[in-house]
């Protein structure tokens, strides 16, 4: 019998049906956040085994796959989802074992919504239609859809099969074929979907995974490989930069969800109650490693010594610790190197502002990259903390006294993802919303989704959207035909 990889915890590639090592005997170790243990190995894929995966991705395109029905392809997707579920605790305790986030997460919210993912763009798929217009009874012209070919889908660690879902489960409800990259520091769960994959009965080739790097290893290797067709990435600003660089060689369809610095606006007469129950979990939720975390806490000035007291209160009740606890509300981060870069803000913040609560390693935490929930005050809207991401558990809390000045302060960064505002007036919170420059609003809640809507952000937080007909319209092509009657 063969191991799965929720056995062995190593991960190997994933190419044209088949699992197998590094063309080059290249691998690299594993590290769980939570004990600093090696969690097992994993391949690193060449430029030939990218090369492989993207042959074997462009060869299925013309096999079976290409030539399913709307209704075998629906029930194929959906029967990914279903896989998922019916594996649910070894997804989740692998998502655990990579990233260090609570096992409660990945169990209750994170994967269910993995496999909501594929259940729901297969029931999606139903109603995908095209256009057809006549100017007069003489000419028709009609459109069809055609999958984009072979998609890279290029993933982040902090939501692993989350995002990878989010984007694989379109993907194939449109027809293409993939090659993964999943982020380095996550590689199990991924390695576990390609499990799934081959149990649903996806033709070889359809789906491939390739560990890596992302410079002069697999990631970059995907980018400027010429027969891959479209990029979807989510990661940093920076990275995105630079993957749109690379890719420009052969003009890839691009779609990108990068950082955000995101303001959560606290008006005097919002429900305290509710807006320092959701800012405790926008704040901290995940280790604040979640793109949409509300880092930036602005609150008018009338409740804001009422707001900070309360907020402090129960920011020092949650517990932070073994990510298997049921009671833990924050693990660790997820790399030595990512606790450094976030302690380096929290230096920069001590210098600059003043730290209220957390700042350290936790009390009796001595191995695990830790981080104690972190609220800083007093800091000038100019400081690096202010403008740059963190994405650690790390927050900000300014005072504000008019809605102008906050819109201002709120639109006052390089990034446009997403923006929360708590107010019971609701004129008052359509007329902020509408002026602050991010491709997502949550007035009086946080995160809450329906995967119809356009997910993505503006300015430096991303090119396009994802989610429902944004996602049918970047996995197709559409062709327009003109008949003269
Ligand atoms: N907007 C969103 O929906 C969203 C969601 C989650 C995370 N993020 C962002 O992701 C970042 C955290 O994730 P991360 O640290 O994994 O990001 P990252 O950019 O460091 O890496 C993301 C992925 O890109 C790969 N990569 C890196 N350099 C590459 C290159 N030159 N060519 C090809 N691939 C390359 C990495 O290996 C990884 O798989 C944060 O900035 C966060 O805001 C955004
Ligand atoms: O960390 C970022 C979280 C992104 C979430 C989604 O893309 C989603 O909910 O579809």
């Amino acid at each position: 019998m063969v191991q799965t990889v929720a056995q062995t915890h190593h991960a190997r590639l994933f190419i044209d049906g088949a699992f197998v090592e590094s063309s080059a005997g290249k691998r690299f170790v594993n590290i769980n956040p939570a004990t600093e243990e090696e969690l097992g190995w994993v391949e690193e894929a060449t430029k030939e085994d990218v090369d492989r995966a993207v042959q074997a991705a462009r060869r299925a395109l013309q096999g079976p796959w290409g030539r399913l029905s709307i209704p075998e392809r629906i029930r194929l997707v959906r029967r990914i989802g279903d896989l998922i579920l019916e594996r649910r605790e070894e997804f989740a305790r692998l998502e655990t074992l990579d990233t260090g986030k609570p096992y409660w997460v990945a169990y209750e919210h994170e994967i269910p919504r993995a496999a909501y993912n594929f259940h729901f763009f297969a029931d999606y798929l139903h109603s995908v239609g095209t256009e057809a217009y006549q100017l007069d009874a003489g000419q028709l012209h009609y459109a069809i859809r055609r999958p984009v070919g072979v998609v890279g889908l290029i993933t982040p660690w902090n939501l692993p099969m989350v995002l990878l879902t989010w984007k694989m489960a379109p993907a194939l409800a449109m027809g293409n074929t993939v090659v993964v990259k999943p982020a380095e520091l996550t590689p199990l769960s991924a390695t576990l979907l390609a499990e799934v994959i081959k149990e649903a009965g996806i033709p070889d080739g359809v789906v491939n995974v390739v560990h890596g790097f992302g410079p002069n290893s697999a990631g970059a290797f995907l980018v400027e490989h010429p027969g891959v067709n479209a990029i979807s990435f989510t990661g940093e600003t920076t990275t995105g930069k630079t993957i749109m660089a690379n890719a420009s060689r052969n003009l890839k369809r691009l779609s990108f969800e990068l950082g955000g610095k995101n303001p959560n606006i606290i008006f005097a007469d919002a429900d305290l109650d509710e807006a320092i129950d959701m800012t405790l979990r926008s704040s901290f939720h995940n280790q604040g490693e979640v793109c949409l975390c509300g880092s930036r806490i602005y609150v008018e000035r009338p409740v804001y010594e009422e707001f900070l007291d309360r907020f402090v209160k129960r920011t020092k009740e949650l517990v932070v610790g073994d990510p298997f606890d049921p009671k833990t509300f924050v693990g660790p981060l997820i790399s030595r190197e990512h606790l450094e870069r976030v302690m380096g803000y929290v230096e920069i913040a001590r210098n600059e502002g003043r730290i209220l609560i957390g700042g350290k390693q936790p009390e009796g935490l001595t191995r695990g990259y830790y981080l104690e929930p972190t609220i800083v005050v007093d800091m000038p809207d100019t400081c690096r903390v202010m403008k740059e991401e963190v994405f650690g558990p790390v927050v900000t809390v300014s005072p504000f006294d008019t809605e102008e000045e906050v819109i201002a302060r709120a639109n006052d960064t390089e990034y446009g993802l997403s923006a929360t505002v708590w107010t019971t007036n609701l004129k008052r919170a359509h007329r902020v919303a509408h002026q602050l420059e991010v491709g997502m609003v949550w007035i009086n809640t946080w995160f809450l989704r329906d995967l119809r809507t356009p997910f993505g952000g503006m300015k430096q937080s991303g090119i396009g959207r994802e989610g429902g007909m944004h996602s049918v319209e970047f996995y197709s092509e559409l062709t327009n035909i003109t008949v003269k009657l």
